[in-house]
């Protein structure tokens, strides 16, 4: 199937022919790998090597997405945990969520407020949702003893289901709660102990913000700003007002000043770093500016940064391909996909377009890229 895709259109737009002839000799030399994966690893080393700010997206998104093999159990096409939900926001963590499935994640949680919980579960039964965050409002009777005994049930409980997820995204629709936003911290550390992906968006970059070491050095976080989002960050981590006059070498220098986490600064062009280079995705998206779509996308990075790590997994097998940040990948990916369905819709919908309308055109974009038979 990647094959097929792989030789045609996209890819040998990507490819030189001496890139063809190292795939020549790939397929020759890696005995033991199935065609597929051969090209994909090479497909990762072209990625890689790209000089151009401009990302080859559709090549990521084709080289990324794994083939639907029968032989594969639910799961392995990614399970996503979206850690948001709270009294004023549903919508956000629905749509992180639901996005996640709709591209071809098997299983996505939503760990969120009781009160939340029967919202969401009344938008989607596809959603497994966790009803298991408190918000001060809830708990103001309770004294700092029992405050400690509600955090430790919180941490416990996503504790259970932690370790089965693929990739956390944190923060669409989590709201500002100060407790809440400490037992998210919490859940957060844990996650990094075992070496969970998580991608930041929303509220969590407010957390973030104002506590950095959370991401700092943890080269498997993405964070996911929106221009506010951005500024603040800036402002905090690098003591300065925002210079559009230098937007790749600020994004190079904040990256770098959280220890290379991975960057996606969303805007007109969505710009890309883990502080070793700038990549940028100018896909033509819509001139609607609805709420919503920064959720999409961050649930697709989600799934992407899990596909492409996976993909990564394959290429290191082969100690002579270059790694490639999988993180990297999995902004770019994600960045396209939701600028192509947003085309999409918009082209059906125009000024009414709104985000469920995007991701009803999730599936067709992704379909057009990388077709599942
Ligand atoms: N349906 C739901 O449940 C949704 C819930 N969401 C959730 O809401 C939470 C807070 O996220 P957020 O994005 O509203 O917060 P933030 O970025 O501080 O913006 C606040 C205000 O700043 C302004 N502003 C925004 N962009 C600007 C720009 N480019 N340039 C200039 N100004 C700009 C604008 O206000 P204005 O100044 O126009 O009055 C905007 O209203 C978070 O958890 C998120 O996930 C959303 O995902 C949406 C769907
Ligand atoms: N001016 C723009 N022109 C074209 N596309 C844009 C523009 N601004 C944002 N986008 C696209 O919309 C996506 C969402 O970005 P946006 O800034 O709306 O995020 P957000 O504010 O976090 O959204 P949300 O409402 O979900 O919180 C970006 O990935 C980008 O592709
Ligand atoms: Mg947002």
């Amino acid at each position: 199937m990647f094959v097929k895709h792989g030789m045609n259109s996209g890819f040998s737009s990507l490819a030189s022919s001496a890139v063809l002839r190292r795939q020549q000799f790939l397929i020759r030399s890696l005995k033991g790998y199935s065609v597929s994966d051969k090209i994909r690893m090479e497909a990762v080393k072209c990625l890689s090597g790209g000089a151009s700010l401009e990302a080859n997206a559709e090549s990521v998104l084709r080289t990324i997405t794994p083939s639907l093999d029968p032989t594969r159990h639910k799961g392995q096409a990614g399970k996503i945990a979206v850690i948001g939900g709270c009294r004023e926001y549903t919508g956000a963590p629905y749509f992180a969520a639901i996005s996640a499935l709709k591209i071809g994640a098997d299983l996505s949680h939503v760990f969120c407020t009781e009160g939340a919980a029967t919202v969401i579960k009344s938008y989607s039964p596809e959603l497994i949702v966790h009803p298991i965050l408190e918000e001060s409002y809830n708990i103001s009777g309770v004294n700092d003893e029992g405050k400690r005994d509600i955090s430790k049930k919180i941490l416990s409980e996503f504790d259970k289901w932690m370790e089965r997820f693929d990739c956390l995204l944190v923060g669409p629709g989590l709201g500002r709660d100060p407790f809440l936003l400490e037992c998210v911290s919490k859940i957060m550390t844990r996650a990094r102990q075992s070496n969970v992906p998580i991608v930041v968006d929303g509220d969590g970059l407010f957390l973030v913000t104002n506590s950095i070491e959370l991401v700092s050095g943890y080269r498997l976080a993405v964070l996911t700003p929106n221009v506010n989002e951005y500024k603040r960050l800036v402002q905090k981590v690098l003591g300065c007002d925002v210079n559009d006059q230098n937007t790749h070498g600020e994004l190079l220098s904040l990256s770098k000043q959280i220890g290379n986490v991975t960057i996606l600064r969303k805007g007109k062009s969505d710009l890309i770093s883990d502080g070793e280079k700038v990549q940028s995705v100018s896909i033509y998206g819509s001139p609607r500016r609805c709420g919503g779509q920064g959720d999409i996308l961050s649930g697709s990075v989600a799934v992407f940064l899990f596909w492409a790590r996976q993909c990564n997994s394959a290429a290191e097998r082969e100690s002579t391909i270059s790694r490639t940040n999988p993180t990297v990948l999995g902004c770019i990916a994600g960045s396209a996909l939701l600028r192509k369905a947003a085309a999409l819709a918009f082209e059906h919908k125009k000024r009414s377009t709104l985000t469920t309308d995007i991701i009803e055109h999730l599936g067709q974009s992704l379909e057009a890229i990388s077709p599942a038979s």
